[in-house]
């Protein structure tokens, strides 16, 4: 084992499978290879690994189903193919984790579900929830309600963003390419594979073009979702999903295909991401006990242990944990509203029910979505 490949560390990855894969050459859905893939995914979550898969091929799926040859270019056409491909997709997922004991869960997303801070910790809530259970998410963009405004455009970049809101340790994406080529392989007898680069290189945006048959972004949309995934500390492998036990290998510190690394340690990138990218929208004043409570102990925000709040933030929105000396302690999304906040502030959290009629999390920031600052 290669004690340096990022990849033998961390536990959560995201697993990205192209269309381009797991259709048999259009021939429908490969169960053969989807159930090899499916075993090793099962022996990682049963080491303890947590791992969503974000899994394309609708559109190919139902295009074999409704006999069509060539993948078409209107959108309601490309609608209706994803909408009767999916069913069989998570069909052929749920019967092979079946076999290993293992629950399966559909989410399919549009990109306004993660632009939308409310939406946003509702799918971070979701998804740890399921992978606390445990059960395997399967992930798909929601092909059959979106326009071109709101669509990810492709899976690439849907599992980086789902790398970034789970704060994942890794993005896999399994291609048809033994991984990223200085230039397409396709058209370049001598093109040379690419082992190891950082995510943020410009240089690899000029050597990825664009997708095959079957799949919609071809590299460009790998490079890219690499960089997207590094803003949250993730590296990123693009590796041959035919190679025999490539995910088993990967996780075994093997040097396969690509590996794109972020510029800096996961946990500084981590922060960096969460305390940029969720701009806050106020700040919540911790007692003693509730600042101990996080920096020594781990724990969630309890309303108990804040005594003031300032901002007009939403659920969902990122706020500001200061201390009783003012200083910066955390950011976190937050489960209340500003005006919900300044009800249950100093109040035990049995008693959020009898106070706002309903209760939405006992904690006013759960410890999975909170980044101390120290
Ligand atoms: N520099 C490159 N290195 C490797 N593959 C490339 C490169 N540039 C373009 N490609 C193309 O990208 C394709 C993979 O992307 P795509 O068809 O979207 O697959 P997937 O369905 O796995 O997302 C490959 O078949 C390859 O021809
Ligand atoms: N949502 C689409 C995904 C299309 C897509 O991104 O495909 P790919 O480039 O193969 O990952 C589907 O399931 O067909």
């Amino acid at each position: 084992m290669n004690s340096k490949s990022p990849l033998t560390r961390g536990q959560r990855w995201v697993v990205k499978i192209g269309s381009s894969l797991l259709t048999n050459d259009g021939q429908g859905l490969d169960f053969q290879r989807i159930k090899g893939w499916v075993d090793q995914l099962a022996d990682l979550h049963r080491s303890g690994m947590q791992i969503i898969l974000v899994s394309s091929g609708a559109v190919a799926a139902g295009m074999h189903r409704l006999g069509w040859s060539r993948r078409p270019i209107e959108l309601e056409l490309l609608q209706a193919a994803a909408a009767v491909g999916q069913t069989s997709l998570v069909q052929c997922y749920e019967q092979c984790f079946q076999e290993h004991q293992i629950h399966t869960a559909q989410i399919l997303l549009t990109h306004e579900d993660l632009s939308d801070r409310k939406r946003y910790l509702n799918a971070r809530n979701s998804l740890r929830t399921l992978l606390s259970l445990p059960v395997m998410p399967i992930i798909n963009e929601n092909d059959t309600v979106i326009t071109d405004e709101i669509k990810f455009g492709d899976n690439d970049t849907l599992g980086a963003l789902v790398a970034n809101l789970m704060e994942a340790d890794a993005l896999i994406i399994l291609t048809d390419q033994q991984g990223l080529y200085d230039r397409d392989p396709r058209y370049s007898k001598d093109a040379a594979l690419i082992p190891q680069a950082k995510a943020t290189d410009p240089s690899l945006v000029a050597m990825a073009s664009g997708a095959g048959a079957l799949g919609s972004g071809g590299m460009a949309t790998k490079v890219r979702a690499a960089k997207l995934a590094s803003r949250s500390g993730a590296v990123t492998a693009i590796c041959a999903g035919r190679e025999e036990n490539v995910l088993r290998r990967l996780r075994s510190g093997e040097a396969i295909g690509t590996l794109l690394t972020p510029d800096q340690e996961p946990i500084v990138a981590r922060k960096q991401w969460l305390a940029g990218h969720l701009k806050t929208r106020g700040s919540v004043f911790l007692d003693a006990g509730a600042e101990l409570a996080l920096v020594k102990k781990g724990r969630s925000l309890l309303p108990v242990g804040v005594s003031r709040l300032e901002g007009n933030f939403k659920r969902g929105e990122a706020v500001s944990c200061i201390g009783e000396s003012g200083r910066l302690v955390a950011i976190g999304l937050i489960n209340y509203d500003a005006a919900e906040c300044g009800k249950i502030l100093r109040r035990a959290s049995q008693e959020i029910f009898d106070i706002l009629g309903y209760i939405s999390e006992p904690e006013l920031i759960h410890r999975d979505n909170l980044v101390l600052m120290e």
